[in-house]
């Protein structure tokens, strides 16, 4: 008799999406550029990892375990001046990305991409280079 159980793929890569506001001013623009004073964002940061699907549980890695992981530093974001945050002295969105990187990577390994959205049609995308 044949199994009709879908396969599970040998390697996948999942995207979780975590949102936050924040205030930050770009202190290194002009003086003449709108970002150089003090505003704020809804931030959303995409966490994207990438590896081999688990044949029993079917996960790359399970959310709650990004969630786990990302949870704390969402504590040190969510409603802060980021200027403040030691790191983010300069907030760009690229810049905040590469922090987002530096300190998920040492505990989700298979971490391959950090997006972060200034608005819903700017973000930047680091991936560790
Ligand atoms: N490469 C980057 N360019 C810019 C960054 C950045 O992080 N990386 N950041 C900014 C400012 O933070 C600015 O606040 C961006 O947001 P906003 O002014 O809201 O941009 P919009 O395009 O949404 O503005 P509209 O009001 O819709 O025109 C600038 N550049
Ligand atoms: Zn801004």
């Amino acid at each position: 008799m044949s199994s009709s159980a879908t396969p599970v793929p040998r390697r996948a890569r999942i995207t979780q999406g975590f949102t936050f506001e924040a205030a930050h001013f770009l202190p290194h623009v002009p003086e003449t550029h709108r970002c150089r004073r003090m505003h704020g964002h809804s931030y959303r940061v995409d966490l994207t990892l990438e590896g081999p699907v688990d044949a029993v549980t079917g996960f790359v890695v399970d959310f709650f375990d990004v969630e786990a992981a990302f949870g704390p530093l969402l504590k040190q974001l969510d409603h802060y001046c980021l200027n403040d945050v030691e790191g983010l002295e300069n907030p760009t969105a690229e810049i905040i990305a590469a922090w987002i990187w530096d300190r998920v990577k040492p505990v989700l390994p298979l971490l391959s991409s950090v997006r972060v959205y200034e608005t819903p049609f700017s973000f930047a995308e680091f991936d560790g280079d």
